[in-house]
C-alpha cells in the first residue's frame, strides 16, 4: 500500500522525505520492525519508543512516525512528525486495513464492571438472531464461531484493525467490543467508526494509571465524546456519572435504569440462584443470569438490541435462554450441597455486588466464605477496600494471592490486611498459596455453605514474575469440593 494513502486523515506537523513509497507493514515495537515497515515511536509508560529509532533503521525500516524528530536524517528515509504518535497509529492502522470498522456495525461498551458480560451477551444474542457476529473481549475474541485468544480487554490498534478486517472478510455484520479506559487514553480506538456506545457504570479501579477518579471519568467520557452524530449513546441513568458521560456527545442520547426515569426500564421481581425474574418494558421475563447487577447488564443488552432495530419479543425470547460470560458468577455444587462460586470481581464495587447478591439470595443460616486476592502491578489503593468489603459481607475470609506479577505476594497481602478492622480480624485468614486457600475454604465449609472465589474468573493462569503458570479457579474449586464430598 502507498504511504500517502495510509496517511489519510493524519495531521502532519513536519515531513522529511517522500510519501509516494510502498509500505508493507506497520509496527510500534522495534524488535519486530523490518524492511518495508513504518515504525511508530510511542512514548509509553515504561520506556520511550523514540530511543529505538536507530535500531529500526538498522533493521531496514524506511518510514518513521514520531513526535520528536531526530537531529540528523538518513538519506532516502521518510520522517513524519505528528503531535501524538498513538493517534497517528490508530488512524494509520485503520487505513492500512481498509477501515474495516466502517464496513460492519461496531458497538463499543465501556464502564468499570459489566463490559465483558454485556459484550458477550450481545454477541450470543445477535448470533442466535441469525447474524454473523464478531466479539472483542477480555475473555476471548471471536470471529463468528472462530475463537482468537485475547491478550488485552481492548487490543492495540494494529491487532484491533486486523481482527475487524478478518471479521469483515468472514462476512460479519456486527461487532461488539469492550472499550477499556486504557484504550481510550492510549487512543487504541482512534480512527474507528462506531454505530453505538454503551456505558455500564464507573467505580473505583485503575487509579494507578489514571491517578484521579476525575481523570478516570474523563477517560470513559472520551469514548462518548468521540462518537459520531448518527450513532447512539446508551447510558445507565442510575449511575451517578451516567449523565456526565453523555454531556458532550454528538450521538443520540438514550438511557436505561432500574430506579430512574429512562428510555429502557426494568424492575426486579425475583432474584435467586437459578436466575432473575424481571419486568422489562411491561413484560415479565425469566433470565438465567444471577444477581441484581446483571439486571443492569441485561437491560443494557436489551436497549442496545432495540436501538439496533431488533424486535422486542424476539430479543427477550432469545435473551431469556442465554447464560452469561465464563467466570462471572459461575457456580458448582457438591453432593453435600456446598455451593462454590467463581467470579471475576476484582474491584471493591464488584466484590460488594457479588456478595450482596449472595446475601440477598441465601436463606440465612449458611456461612459465606470468601477467598480473595488483589493483582500486583495494578491499583494499590483498591487492596484494603476490597479486603474490607469482603470482610463486611462474609462470615469468613481467606486473603490470598491473585496475579502477583512483579510484586512480592506478601506485600500485596499486607496492603489488603490494612483494610481489615480489628473486629473483622478474627474471621480472616491469610494463606498466600491460592490453591491452599481454596482447599482450606472447602474444608471450613459445612453443608449448605457458600464459597466465593473472587478476582480471577475465567483466567487460566497465575502470573508470577513474568511467568504464567496454569491455574484455574473453577477447576481447583470443583476438584476440592469433590474431594470432600
Ligand atoms: C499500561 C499499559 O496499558 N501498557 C500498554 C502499553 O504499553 P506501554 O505504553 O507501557 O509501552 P512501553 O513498554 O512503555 O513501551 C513504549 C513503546 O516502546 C516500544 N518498545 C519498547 C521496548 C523495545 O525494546 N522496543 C520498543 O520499540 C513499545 O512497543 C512501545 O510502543 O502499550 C502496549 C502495546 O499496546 C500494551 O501491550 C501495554 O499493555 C500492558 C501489557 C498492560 O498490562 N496493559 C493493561 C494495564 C491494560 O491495557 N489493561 C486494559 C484494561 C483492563 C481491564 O480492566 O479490563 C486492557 O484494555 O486490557
Ligand atoms: N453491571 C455490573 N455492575 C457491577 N458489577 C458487575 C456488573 N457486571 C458484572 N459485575 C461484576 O464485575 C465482575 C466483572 O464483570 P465483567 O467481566 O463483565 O466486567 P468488565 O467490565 O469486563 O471487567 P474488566 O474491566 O476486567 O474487563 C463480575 O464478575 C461481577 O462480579
Ligand atoms: N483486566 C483487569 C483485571 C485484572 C484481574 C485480576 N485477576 C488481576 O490480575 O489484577 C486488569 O488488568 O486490571
Ligand atoms: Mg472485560
Amino acid at each position: 500500500m502507498q504511504l500517502q494513502e495510509i496517511l489519510y486523515g493524519v495531521t502532519i506537523l513536519k515531513l522529511v522525505g517522500v510519501t509516494n513509497r510502498t509500505v508493507t507493514a506497520l509496527e510500534f515495537d522495534s524488535r519486530k520492525a523490518g524492511p518495508g515497515a513504518v515504525f511508530f515511536a510511542i512514548k509509553g509508560t515504561m520506556t520511550d519508543g523514540h530511543q529505538y529509532i536507530p535500531q529500526t533503521i538498522a533493521a531496514g525500516v524506511d518510514v518513521i512516525v514520531c513526535e520528536d524528530l531526530p537531529e540528523t536524517f538518513e538519506d532516502g528515509l521518510s520522517y513524519i512528525q505528528v503531535e501524538n504518535a498513538n493517534v497517528a497509529l490508530g488512524i494509520m492502522a485503520a487505513n492500512f486495513y481498509g477501515n474495516p470498522s466502517s464496513k460492519l456495525k461496531l458497538v463499543g461498551i465501556t464502564g468499570t464492571n459489566g463490559k465483558t458480560t454485556i459484550a458477550t451477551l450481545l454477541f450470543k444474542l445477535f448470533t442466535e438472531l441469525g447474524y454473523a457476529v464478531g466479539l472483542i473481549s477480555t475473555v476471548e475474541n471471536q470471529i463468528k464461531e472462530q475463537v482468537v485468544p485475547a491478550t488485552h480487554t481492548t487490543p492495540n490498534p494494529l491487532a484491533l484493525n486486523l481482527l475487524l478486517k478478518q471479521m469483515v472478510d468472514a462476512g460479519c455484520v456486527y461487532c461488539f467490543m469492550e472499550v477499556s479506559s486504557h484504550a481510550v487514553v492510549q487512543h487504541r480506538i482512534e480512527g474507528l467508526t462506531f454505530v453505538g456506545g454503551v456505558f455500564s457504570n464507573i467505580t473505583h479501579d485503575h487509579l494507578d494509571f489514571h491517578k484521579t477518579f476525575d481523570n478516570y471519568i474523563k477517560a470513559k467520557k472520551g469514548f462518548f465524546d468521540s462518537l459520531p452524530k448518527h450513532a447512539f449513546a446508551l447510558t445507565n441513568a442510575d449511575d451517578k456519572n451516567g449523565q456526565v458521560m453523555l454531556q458532550n456527545t454528538r450521538a443520540t442520547r438514550k438511557s436505561y435504569a432500574l430506579k430512574q426515569m429512562a428510555d429502557f426500564k426494568a424492575k426486579i421481581i425475583e432474584n435467586s440462584f437459578s436466575g432473575l425474574n424481571l419486568e422489562i418494558d411491561q413484560l415479565e421475563v425469566f433470565f438465567k443470569l444471577v444477581g441484581s447487577f446483571n439486571a443492569y447488564n441485561l437491560l443494557a443488552v436489551y436497549g442496545t438490541a432495540i436501538l439496533l432495530g431488533e424486535d422486542k419479543m424476539n430479543v427477550l425470547t432469545v435473551l431469556s435462554e442465554l447464560s452469561g460470560a465464563e467466570g462471572r458468577f459461575d457456580y458448582v455444587a457438591n453432593t453435600q450441597k456446598i455451593i462454590g462460586i467463581v467470579d471475576y470481581a476484582h474491584t471493591p464495587d464488584a466484590v460488594q455486588n457479588v456478595l450482596s447478591t449472595i446475601s440477598n439470595i441465601r436463606k440465612g443460616t449458611e456461612q459465606v466464605i470468601t477467598v480473595i486476592g488483589c493483582g500486583g502491578d495494578r491499583d494499590t489503593t483498591k487492596r484494603p477496600v476490597m479486603a474490607q468489603v469482603a470482610c463486611d459481607w462474609s462470615d469468613k475470609v481467606i486473603l490470598t494471592s491473585d496475579n502477583p506479577r512483579t510484586e512480592d505476594p506478601n506485600a500485596i497481602l499486607r496492603d489488603m490486611e490494612a483494610g481489615v478492622s480489628p473486629t473483622n480480624r478474627r474471621k480472616t485468614l491469610t494463606i498466600a498459596d491460592r490453591k491452599e486457600a481454596i482447599r482450606t475454604a472447602c474444608h471450613l465449609a459445612k453443608p449448605g455453605d457458600i464459597i466465593l472465589v473472587a478476582g480471577k474468573g475465567h483466567e487460566k493462569y497465575q502470573e508470577i514474575n513474568g511467568v504464567r503458570y496454569h491455574f484455574d479457579d473453577k477447576e481447583i474449586l470443583t476438584e476440592q469440593l469433590n474431594l470432600i464430598s
